[in-house]
């Protein structure tokens, strides 16, 4: 399959830090991939995603997207990707309704269809009876799900998430994974991070674990599985490879 997102020798460090968020982490990702980031709190994850959006600029190293150098072309990067940040990227005062159009607008999508697009994307996440109540009234989940729609408006064909299911609850979690998968099955690449084991055992087509702003290893959830002796889950997987001691960094 074509290569879709290409990273050489990155490395991040933030100013004011004496330590690497990220250091010299190559990576290539597919498309159609369904690519799960995982890792310790603050193993560098947060720091990836937001350098593969383009958020932020990288210390050193190369990045691609589909050929296009992200020094050269990172306004066109951005315009052909869909990103859920982990923090809400919502207006609290305006209705869910309201936000989805402006965010719409933001994207140059034509007002017509606009109007049924997000009426027919708060149906589809369960918030049909929603769609005129402020953001600022709604609970964790309910926003995450608002927060990803969001980020799909535009229908991107490579979709980042930083954590899209973080601190909802389970039925939330449910909606936001089944949504993931159609899009998935629509050829959408998606490429995002988790602390949930599990889920991302399921739902990930590949897998990298980042530790200390580095790749330990990288592969499909079962040949990660397999690789480690007497392990049945990714999360046996995850403990083995990256120890149980806590990651306190200030
Ligand atoms: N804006 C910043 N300024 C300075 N240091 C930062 C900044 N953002 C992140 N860091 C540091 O960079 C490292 C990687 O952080 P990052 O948020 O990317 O990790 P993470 O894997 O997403 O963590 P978590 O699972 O807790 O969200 C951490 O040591 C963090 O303290």
């Amino acid at each position: 399959m074509e290569e879709i997102i290409r990273v050489y020798q990155l490395s991040k460090r933030y100013a004011g830090s004496d330590r690497y968020a990220l250091k010299d982490l190559s990576l290539s990702i597919k498309q159609g991939e369904i690519f799960g980031l995982l890792g310790p709190n603050g193993a560098g994850k947060t720091t990836l995603i937001s350098t593969l959006c383009g958020m932020i600029k990288p210390t050193s190293g190369e990045l691609w997207f589909k050929n296009l150098n992200y020094r050269q072309h990172r306004r066109k990067i951005q315009q052909q990707i869909g990103v859920v940040p982990q923090e809400y990227a919502l207006y609290p005062t305006l209705t869910a309704a309201e936000n989805l159009y402006y965010f719409g607008s933001l994207y140059g999508l034509p007002a017509a269809t606009l109007k049924q697009d997000v009426a027919h994307g708060l149906e589809r996440v369960g918030l049909a009876d929603f769609a005129q109540k402020p953001i600022k009234t709604f609970s964790g989940g309910m926003q995450r799900r608002v927060n990803l729609l969001a980020g799909i408006l535009h229908r991107p064909n490579v979709l980042f998430l930083d954590e899209p299911t973080v601190g909802v609850d389970v039925h939330s979690k449910e909606v936001i994974m089944a949504l993931l998968q159609e899009l998935h099955e629509q050829g959408t690449t998606i490429i995002y991070s988790s602390h949930h084991l599990n889920e991302a055992q399921h739902f990930c087509t590949k897998i990298a674990i980042i530790d200390e702003g580095s790749i330990i290893v990288e592969g499909k959830p079962q040949q990660l599985i397999e690789s480690v002796s007497g392990a049945t889950t990714l999360e046996n997987v995850f403990i083995h490879l990256t120890g149980s001691q806590l990651r306190d960094y200030a």
